[in-house]
């Protein structure tokens, strides 16, 4: 494969089951001898220094076969630093930055397979510094999910704060945010997107979350979930505002069937699966906004993979619960705001001459995918700022 760019700084989050990557690359374009990208930099008080027009991409692999991963990095060329390239810091050793338990239990192969040492950024500063990216500096980010329709939202840059940010990736981390890196972990649940793929792999057989995933498309809960309406009667339970399709207990069904798991078809096994795992992590997260007067809710990480039926399910939670008072909203580049936060980290930890523009503009909105998952593939166009 060719040389993918002149400058690259990738951070990982090598993590749980996936690993994610972003990286920038300027396709060899150093703007800093330009005039009109040098009238950018003054613009900005930063006169003087190097302005790197490129992109940001951004990739996922799963852990287990990190190897790709590392083949990626090698093929694309990854392992020149900006700094290195203008000559600033030429011998500088090469480090990457990574967050998440990879960080602890790679940094060894690393070292041997590519000669890079991995340094460590805190997982919760991380995933807040790609959150408050992502919402303040990338349009057609954030997006409502209701009835099938996905409607971008305009954030207003003073009026971000405080939100409540819902990660689901293995577990669930939720964290109130406050502002730039102010922000407390407020709970969390180990109900989450491992859960799911755990118990999904056990009770189905699928081979992998994709095909899990899928099944869920076809399958219908009401074999396995007993609803209102089963205990009921068929009626509503008006008095408490519980309608008879409303699920009563997940997996209850089963209780009284005369049959064994082969009997039940994977993909309803699948669909209750996500339904039970999606309503109790949107009703948490309602809980919590709750306690701390929070309107705002956004739900991130890989579990939520721009699948409909996850995000409709927690979006009606959240409306439910909340009467309408809380909106649940979620993120194109949902599974990679660690990984997006540990590249912001280059500027804090010791690479001080890395800087994000962030008035970046996104690709063109035709990049969409059109299957609803939109975090891969679709790059950030965006300036880095380096300094002498
Ligand atoms: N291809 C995939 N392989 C495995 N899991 C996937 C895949 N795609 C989506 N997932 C889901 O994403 C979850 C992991 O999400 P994510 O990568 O955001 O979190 P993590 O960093 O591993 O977890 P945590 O934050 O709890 O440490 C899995 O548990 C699974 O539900
Ligand atoms: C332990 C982490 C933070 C690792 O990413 C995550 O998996 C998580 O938030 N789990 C939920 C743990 C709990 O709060 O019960």
């Amino acid at each position: 494969m060719g040389k993918e760019a002149d400058a690259t700084f990738f951070p990982l989050k090598v993590k749980g089951s996936l690993i994610k990557l972003v990286y920038f690359s300027t396709n060899g374009v150093d703007s800093s001898s330009s005039s009109s990208n040098e009238s950018l930099a003054a613009s900005n008080g930063d006169r003087g220094r190097h302005v790197l027009e490129g992109k940001l991409h951004f990739a996922k692999f799963e852990t287990e076969k990190i190897n790709d991963c590392i083949d990626f990095i090698r093929s694309k060329q990854l392992l020149l630093t900006g700094s290195q390239q203008h000559g600033a810091s030429g011998s500088a050793k090469c480090v990457i930055k990574a967050t998440g338990g990879g960080a602890y239990k790679f940094p060894d192969l690393f070292k041997e397979k590519l000669g890079i040492s991995l340094d460590k950024a805190d997982e919760m500063d991380c995933l807040v510094a790609g959150s408050n990216f992502l919402l303040k500096a990338v349009q057609r980010e954030a997006f409502t999910y209701m009835d099938g329709q996905r409607e971008f939202v305009k954030i207003d840059h003073d009026d971000l704060y405080p939100y409540l940010l819902v990660n689901i990736g293995s577990g669930v981390s939720m964290i109130k945010v406050d502002g730039p890196g102010k922000f407390e972990r407020v709970s969390g649940t180990s109900v989450g997107g491992g859960t799911f793929w755990g118990l999904g792999k056990l009770l189905t057989k699928c081979k992998n979350f994709d095909e899990l995933l899928e099944l869920s498309h076809q399958g219908n809960n009401r074999v396995i979930d007993m609803l209102v309406g089963d205990i009921y009667g068929g009626m509503d339970y008006t008095k408490i505002g519980l309608i008879s399709t409303a699920i009563a207990s997940s997996f209850s069904k089963v209780i009284s069937d005369d049959k064994e798991l082969k009997d039940y078809k994977p993909e309803d096994i699948s669909r209750s699966l996500l339904r039970m795992i999606s309503n109790n992590i949107g009703q948490i997260s309602y809980l919590n906004a709750l306690r701390f007067g929070l309107k705002r809710i956004i739900f991130a990480g890989f579990f939520i993979r721009g699948h409909a039926y996850t995000m409709d399910t927690i979006a009606v939670g959240v409306h439910f619960w909340s009467k309408g008072e809380a909106k649940a909203m979620f993120l194109k580049h949902e599974g990679f705001l660690g990984a997006l936060g540990s590249f912001m980290s280059y500027e804090k930890h010791g690479f001080d001459d890395l800087k994000v523009h962030q008035s970046v503009q996104q690709s063109p909105a035709g990049d969409d995918p059109p299957n609803g998952e939109l975090n891969e593939n679709q790059s950030i166009d965006c300036s880095v700022y380096l300094s002498q």
